[in-house]
């Protein structure tokens, strides 16, 4: 099979995208995504994202994780697939599209991408963590000294152990910067190493750092290893938080074909 493949990264949250429009992507085949994300047998990626046909929307998004299963929402991937959808002509300037965790509206303008998110009615805060779904699930925890915190080890026990288990959720360690200003850096299940960002576990940061009031604001900006991204939203009520906003570039690197 002949596979013509766009190379997408929001804030070095890499992806590979197909256009899926004529339904010919072998879509359970685990081992080929798997293979393909791969970073030294295949093209190399976080994930794995199809843009499809939707009935009511301007296209519908398939996303898959590095392991080459398909998995819950991925905020980046949606902003690269708003990118993608616009260099295929399927978009101008704005977009409604249909994900797993329901729809989305999105805006870009040059290499900015600017997501809506799911409504967040639930946030639980535990002494040392707090815990939210932000299309995906997502665990927050402080940290000292971000820049030599060891993400990988604590970032895959924490995802492993009680209580997430197998199920597994995203571990975000985040520092305070500044009175909006948070750094951030992310462990991902389904890639099972640290992404260089993460764009619902960015989310999910600047919910949990105002709802455990280490700020006031409700545009928030998050540094991560791959860039800065800027989250915004309203408290309709207590911890139920609407109109979030995902912004940050969407940048294509290239495209290619493979044989597989
Ligand atoms: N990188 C993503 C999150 C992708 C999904 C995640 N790995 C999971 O399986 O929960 C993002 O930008 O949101």
């Amino acid at each position: 099979m002949r596979l013509n493949f766009y190379k997408y990264q929001g804030a070095g949250n890499d992806f590979i995208m197909v256009d899926n429009r004529e339904d010919t992507f072998p879509k359970h085949d685990i081992t080929l995504i798997n293979k393909l994300c791969d970073r030294k047998f295949g093209v190399g990626a976080d994930g794995l994202i199809l843009l499809e046909n939707d009935e009511e929307h301007d296209f519908k998004m398939v996303y898959y994780n590095a392991d080459g299963n398909e998995s819950t929402m991925c905020g980046n991937g949606g902003r690269c697939l708003v990118a993608f959808a616009k260099q295929l002509g399927v978009i101008k300037d704005e977009a409604t599209f249909n994900a797993i965790d329901g729809k989305h509206y999105a805006e870009i303008d040059g290499d900015v991408v600017s997501l809506q998110m799911i409504d967040v009615d639930t946030l639980e805060i535990f002494d040392v963590y707090s815990f939210l779904n932000t299309g995906s699930p997502h665990h927050v925890q402080e940290v000292e000294d971000i820049k030599n915190y060891d993400v990988f080890s604590n970032g895959k026990a924490i995802r492993y152990g009680t209580p997430y288990n197998e199920a597994g959720s995203n571990v975000n360690f985040v520092e305070k910067m500044s009175a909006d200003t948070f750094a951030v850096r992310t462990y991902e299940r389904g890639v099972e190493d640290e992404t260089l960002s993460c764009g619902t576990g960015v989310t999910a940061v600047a919910l949990a750092m105002y709802a455990n009031g280490k700020t006031e604001s409700t545009q928030i900006t998050l540094e991560t290893l791959g860039g800065t991204l800027q989250v915004s939203f309203t408290e309709e009520s207590d911890k139920l938080f609407k109109n979030i906003f995902l912004k940050g570039k969407a940048t294509f690197v290239f495209e290619g074909t493979i044989i597989c």
